[in-house]
Order: C-alpha cells, then sequence, then structure tokens
C-alpha cells in the first residue's frame, strides 16, 4: 500500500491566489521559509501563464516543486492537477502543499480540483489566500469595468483569508475603501491589509481555515452552505481544456515549452498560439464568470545583452495595457545578471545568481498589447552596439 495513504493525518492544502503582480510569490516565499523553521516540509505546485518558471528561481532550491507552465492552472486542472498532487505527495511526502496559481486564473476551479482529489488521497484544502494589490484594485474600481476587474473580484469572493497587499501604495481613504469593497464583495473572508505580506503568518494560515477548510464542516451551523453559494454563484462554469505544460523537478527550475521549441515563433508570438489553443480547446458554452481569455503572453528570448538605462526606459513606457513583466537579464553595462520585476506601472531590479542554466528571458503579460511593438523595441535595443 502507498506510505501515503497510511500517513494518518491529511497533508493541508494551501491555494494562493491573486491578480498578476499583487505579491503572491512574496508571500509564497515567507510561508516556505516559516514551515521550513518550524521543521515541515513543504511543496509547492507553481503555475505561469509564460513558459518559463521565473518565480521559481526566488524559491528555495531544495523545495519540491511541480511546475505547470505555458498555460492557466484554472484550465487544466479538473484532472491533471489531481494528477500532479498525487505524483508529489508519492514523490517528495510533503508535510503541507501550496498552490501558486497564476495571476489570471479563476481560483474556484483550482479549489474543485483539489477537493475533488481530496476524495481520493489524504490531502485537505485548508484555504484559499487572494492577496490584492491595493493600488490596481483601487483603479480599477474607479473605472468599474473590464475582464481584469471581474477577474479581480472573482478571485476576492472565492478567497477564505484576503491580504490586502501593497498599501503603500495607497492613501488612508482608499484604504478605507477597499477594506469595505472587500466587505461587501466577501463577507466571509478576514481582510489583513499588509506591505510586502507581511504578517503573523501563524494567524494568516489559521485565518481562513473556518471559510473554505476542515473547520467549515463543523461550522456549518453559524454559515449554513452561505460560503458555497458565493463561490458558486461567482465562479460556477467549467469549460475550458487548453492544455499547458508540466514539468516536476526540485533541481531544474526553469525550461522551455519544447513544445514550441521548433516553431518559427519560439522567440516570439506565442500570445497568438495561446490564446488561438486556447479558445480551440474552449467548450463554447457561455461562461458567465469572468475569465482570463483575454489576457496574452509575449516571452522574448534575448540574443544579446542591452543596456540597463535603455530597458528602464524601454520599461517605464511600456504600454498601459501590459500589466506584468519579468525577466531575468545579463546587462552590457553591469557585471551581475538581474531579476526584474513590473507590476502595475511600478518596476523592481534585483541581482541574482539564477539557478540552473538560465536565459536571458523576460516576459510580458497583459490585455491585447500589440506584442511586436514589444519585440521590435527589444530587438533594437539588442542591435545597439556596446563599446
Ligand atoms: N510597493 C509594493 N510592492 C510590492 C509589495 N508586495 C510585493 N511588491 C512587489 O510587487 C512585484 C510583484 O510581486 P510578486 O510577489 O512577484 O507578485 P505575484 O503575484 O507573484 O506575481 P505573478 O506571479 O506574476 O502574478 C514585485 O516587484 C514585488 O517586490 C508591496 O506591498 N508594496
Amino acid at each position: 500500500m502507498n506510505e501515503t495513504l497510511v500517513k494518518d493525518q491529511s497533508i493541508p492544502v494551501y491555494i494562493l491566489s491573486g491578480f498578476l503582480g499583487s505579491g503572491k510569490t512574496t508571500l509564497l516565499v515567507q510561508l516556505i521559509e516559516h514551515w521550513q523553521q518550524q521543521g515541515l516540509r513543504p511543496a509547492v505546485v507553481m503555475n505561469e501563464l509564460g513558459e518559463v518558471n521565473l518565480d521559481g528561481q526566488v524559491v528555495d532550491s531544495s523545495v519540491p516543486m511541480t511546475e505547470m507552465l505555458g498555460g492557466c492552472i484554472c484550465c487544466t486542472v479538473r484532472g491533471d492537477l489531481g494528477l500532479q498532487l498525487a505524483e508529489l505527495i508519492q514523490t517528495e511526502s510533503p508535510d503541507v502543499i501550496i498552490i501558486e496559481a497564476t495571476g489570471a486564473a479563476n481560483p474556484m476551479e483550482i479549489l474543485d480540483a483539489v477537493t475533488e482529489t481530496s476524495l481520493y488521497m489524504r490531502l485537505e484544502l485548508t484555504s484559499l489566500i487572494t492577496v490584492v494589490d491595493a493600488a490596481h484594485l483601487s483603479g480599477l474600481y474607479l473605472e468599474q469595468k473590464g475582464q481584469t476587474y471581474k477577474l479581480m473580484q472573482e478571485q476576492i469572493r472565492c478567497a477564505s483569508v484576503l491580504l490586502l497587499n501593497k498599501i503603500d501604495r495607497v492613501n488612508e481613504q482608499e484604504l478605507d475603501s477597499l477594506k469595505q469593497l472587500l466587505a461587501k464583495w466577501n463577507a466571509f473572508a478576514p481582510v489583513i491589509p499588509t506591505v510586502k505580506c507581511e504578517v503573523d503568518l501563524d494567524m494568516l494560515l489559521q485565518s481562513g481555515v473556518a471559510v473554505h477548510g476542515s473547520a467549515s464542516r463543523s461550522d456549518s451551523e453559524q454559515h449554513p452552505s452561505e460560503g458555497q453559494h458565493v463561490h458558486t454563484e461567482a465562479c460556477a462554469v467549467h469549460g475550458c481544456n487548453h492544455h499547458g505544460q508540466y514539468k516536476s523537478s526540485p533541481a531544474n527550475r526553469v525550461g522551455h515549452d519544447h513544445s514550441h521549441e521548433n516553431s518559427d515563433d519560439s522567440h516570439g508570438d506565442h500570445s497568438h498560439d495561446q490564446n488561438d489553443e486556447h479558445n480551440q480547446g474552449m467548450n463554447h458554452q457561455p461562461h458567465p464568470h469572468a475569465s482570463h481569455e483575454h489576457v496574452m503572453v509575449y516571452t522574448h528570448y534575448f540574443s544579446a545583452p542591452v543596456n540597463s538605462e535603455a530597458f528602464e526606459s524601454f520599461v517605464s513606457q511600456l504600454p498601459r495595457d501590459v500589466y506584468r513583466a519579468k525577466g531575468i537579464l545579463t546587462f552590457s553595462d553591469t557585471a551581475s545578471r538581474f531579476w526584474f520585476q513590473y507590476a502595475y506601472r511600478e518596476s523592481d531590479y534585483m541581482k541574482i545568481t539564477p539557478q540552473g542554466d538560465v536565459p536571458n528571458v523576460a516576459v510580458f503579460i497583459g490585455e491585447h498589447f500589440d506584442q511586436t511593438i514589444i519585440r521590435n523595441q527589444l530587438l533594437a535595443l539588442e542591435a545597439v552596439k556596446t563599446g
């Protein structure tokens, strides 16, 4: 009999949701450290829209990680996430599992898949943590429209605990309005305001349990299925069959999507591929929930180092519809390599020594942006001769 099945305790599973760039990985790194300090062995399921797992670079290399790349977890999870979880449990025997979804994922689909898997594996969904970018939500709330706004709303509705992050980027009045808004959209989830997701982690891990975790069963008198009602209403339809790529390897965390490698656009036009494939795979039932079909991804592999200042200037002028970018770069005028991040008009550069053989690559994620413009600008930067 499988060893994991005779373990008398279920493995707690946490789902980390939140819009692109809200701070999920920032929280993930802290949670892993927290569990390791307690002598626990955490394992991670990491999902990225792009074909390269960049976030995996900032996670301790000893942590077992299953990578689901080049597609959104919420379209692929119904059976596949279950298989990934089963494999992770069998090969790594973790004490706790955390699933970081893409920022464009509808967490209800993941929640369903985990719940289904818990019927035959000893795991238990403990909590769904949604990280909210305070400034971004505040901006979208003023506009009150758009698919991103709806998607963010669903991620908030599905949460069992809400981290209202990046409060350093809003004023007190905005913060108060956001708290009220979150309470209106999700009356069940505690709201914790944070900067850089800094929070009492024990408190955070306990906070959501009453909503999705085992405590909700004994709690059912208090919240007789209203919580479920909220979720069902917000995210009920599953019709998408897009298949991403799966890799399971604690060692080699960064990889290309080999299914695209020989194609002409292996250095470029993946956004169309992903969207077309996605649309073809769609079951054409109406989708009452907001989905991420509008989200485009452009991955750029650099053929030459670029000047750091020219690159910063390019990033500062990214079109508004590009709301997330990240990458690992070698600059022509610096000695080290850099981990670059851009989220909702804020950018960040950090020195990094990548794990493994990592190409110079940047991923751009947004809505209906013209990727050829981005590509040509980057090619122009590459073409500049350095002295
Ligand atoms: N100003 C500010 N920046 C933050 C805060 N928390 C995180 N960041 C920055 O926001 C950027 C995105 O953070 P991540 O943790 O990578 O976000 P994410 O949700 O994992 O992003 P995706 O996985 O791409 O969806 C990084 O540059 C972080 O340093 C915060 O509280 N305030």
